[in-house]
């Protein structure tokens, strides 16, 4: 059998499956397992600060070079190819690929504001 993708936005309720076993953990047990998990997503969420960190330092440069060159902030072609790409390895990675195409939306609406700012634009006027 093979299991659905993980989906963070799945609705509460469904029933929920222990991965690796069926048995009932003695609540040692569960806390244990749970501070490793914890552990675990703590790193997880360190290396995502890391990384979005590191893209917000290119696309303030990108913003710059937008700036000078009087390019357009959004590059919706460019966009678009992004989105296909992300698409494809959360299916591969077994992520939902509509909260990936929904988490790449949310920083590149924020990057766009940025650029916007950058060349002295309101967000939502035309260039
Ligand atoms: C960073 C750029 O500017 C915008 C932001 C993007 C992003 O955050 O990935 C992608 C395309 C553009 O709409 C770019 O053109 O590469």
């Amino acid at each position: 059998m093979v299991a659905a993708p993980f989906s963070p936005t799945s609705a509460p309720g469904k029933a929920a499956t222990l991965p690796g076993s069926t048995l009932i953990p003695t609540e040692d047990e569960a806390r244990a397992a749970l501070e490793a998990h914890r552990q675990s997503i703590d790193n997880i969420d360190a290396a995502l600060i890391h990384m979005l960190a590191e893209r917000f330092r290119q696309t303030q440069a990108v913003g710059e070079l937008k700036a000078r060159a009087r390019m357009p902030a959004a590059d919706p072609q460019r966009e678009a190819r992004q989105i296909a790409r992300l698409r494809e390895l959360a299916h591969a990675a077994r992520l939902d690929p509509d909260f990936a195409e929904k988490f790449l939306a949310f920083i590149i609406r924020e990057v766009i504001r940025h650029h916007d700012s950058i060349a002295g634009r309101t967000p939502g006027a035309s260039a």
